[in-house]
């Protein structure tokens, strides 16, 4: 008799022992399905690029000997075919069919290449929401970070950012975004040296409005830091500008802008108005998607105007839940500027603006 209890005793204890990780297994899913669905966009974002960051680099399996346009033979030689996911867009009846033949598809789906488009400025011109207005397209696949590899790790090699890159099908866009590829030297030459026929999107913004976003992210980490005037200025009674400052510096496109043309033609650069990405979001993308030679496939039809954000967002995507708008560092307040610093500063730059005018054959109205 005792053994019996002890026996049921015992499958009692195994029963419970079971529920309870039953039970914390599905709170588990609860909290991860909670904080999924009701997270912000951004952190959305964040993580699956952290995860894409994260995924170890997938194991060989077929050369790939497929040639890809706009791209030179070095950089290329070590394309392989590899795992990655099911496209996105790929319809459903597909990806089952392929499935049910029990073919690994998911294992020989898409290719890392180097981009063949990248957006390399300008900082605080809203390179963000170009690129996320982008990658609606099912023809694009973009890096969600910024890779940096052209300015800050470009001794890692070629191979390094080749890898940093999403798997695409022939005939889809690679895509990244590094804001201070446009101001820094090396790049040009260097970007030239990976493909000389990269397409190059710059997203320009009234420099003196872009000063102050600037600004105001700077200040955001550190709110110590000193005033605006104080950091634009070189001496507060002259009134020079101070151009060693980096908020001044990059307003300078025209000179940047002679950096690059000096490795590739003007035919390669799309510059897009930062102002008019927000004031006509879907006219601007048509730009955009003209120059990489796209459909016209992000349209008006994606956007509305949040009256709240103040700015442009994405519309309920298919099998979301929520509208897309940028997260919260993307379209900050700024401070109050004194008047007489932001007159001074548009002073400084309308030779300056002139010439890029001249230089880029577009009038971007800023004076
Ligand atoms: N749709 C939409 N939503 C939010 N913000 C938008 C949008 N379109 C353009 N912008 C402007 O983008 C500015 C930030 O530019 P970037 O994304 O290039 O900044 S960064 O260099 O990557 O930090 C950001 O600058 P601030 O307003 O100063 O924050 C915005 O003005």
């Amino acid at each position: 008799e005792r053994l019996v209890d002890l026996r049921a005793h015992r499958h009692r204890s195994l029963e419970e022992t079971v529920l309870s990780k039953v039970s914390v297994f599905f709170t588990m899913v609860l909290i991860f399905t909670y904080f999924f669905y009701s997270s912000d966009y951004d952190i959305l974002d964040d993580h699956r690029r952290v995860l894409d960051e994260l995924r170890p680099s997938p194991p060989r399996l077929l050369p790939d000997a497929r040639s890809h346009r706009n791209r030179t033979a070095s950089a290329d030689a070590e394309q392989v075919d590899a795992p990655g996911q099911l496209p996105q867009h790929m319809s459903d009846s597909a990806k089952e069919s392929a499935q049910n033949n029990g073919i690994p598809v998911s294992n020989t789906f898409g290719t890392k290449r180097f981009p063949q488009a990248i957006i390399i400025g300008v900082k605080k011109g809203g390179t963000r929401a170009l690129l996320e207005f982008l990658r609606i397209h099912p023809d694009v696949r973009a890096v969600g970070s910024e890779p940096h590899f052209f300015d800050r790790f470009y001794d890692r090699g070629l191979e390094w950012y080749r890898n940093l890159m999403p798997r695409t099908l022939d005939g889809q866009i690679t895509m990244e975004k590094t804001p201070s590829y446009f101001v820094t030297k090396e790049a040009p030459s260097r970007v030239c040296i990976m493909n000389c026929q990269t397409k190059l999107i710059v997203v320009v913004r009234d420099p003196v409005t872009r000063a102050v976003s600037d600004y105001t992210q700077t200040l955001s980490k550190n709110p110590g830091l000193p005033s605006f005037q104080s950091l634009a200025l070189k001496n507060s009674t002259t009134g020079v500008i101070d151009t060693t400052w980096s908020a001044v510096r990059i307003g300078l496109y025209a000179k940047h802008l002679e950096n690059w043309l000096q490795y590739f033609p003007l035919s390669h650069f799309l510059f897009v108005s930062g102002e008019r990405l927000v004031s006509d979001p879907a006219g601007e993308m048509g730009r955009v998607q003209d120059f990489l030679g796209l459909k016209r496939v992000v349209s008006d039809k994606h956007f509305y105007f949040n009256q709240t954000k103040g700015f442009p967002c994405l519309k309920k995507p298919e099998g979301s839940s929520r509208p897309r708008c940028l997260g919260k560092s993307k379209g900050r307040p700024h401070p109050q500027i004194p008047s007489e610093i932001l007159q001074r500063l548009r002073d400084f730059y309308r030779p300056f603006n002139h010439l890029f005018y001249q230089m880029s054959g577009q009038d971007f109205g800023w004076d």
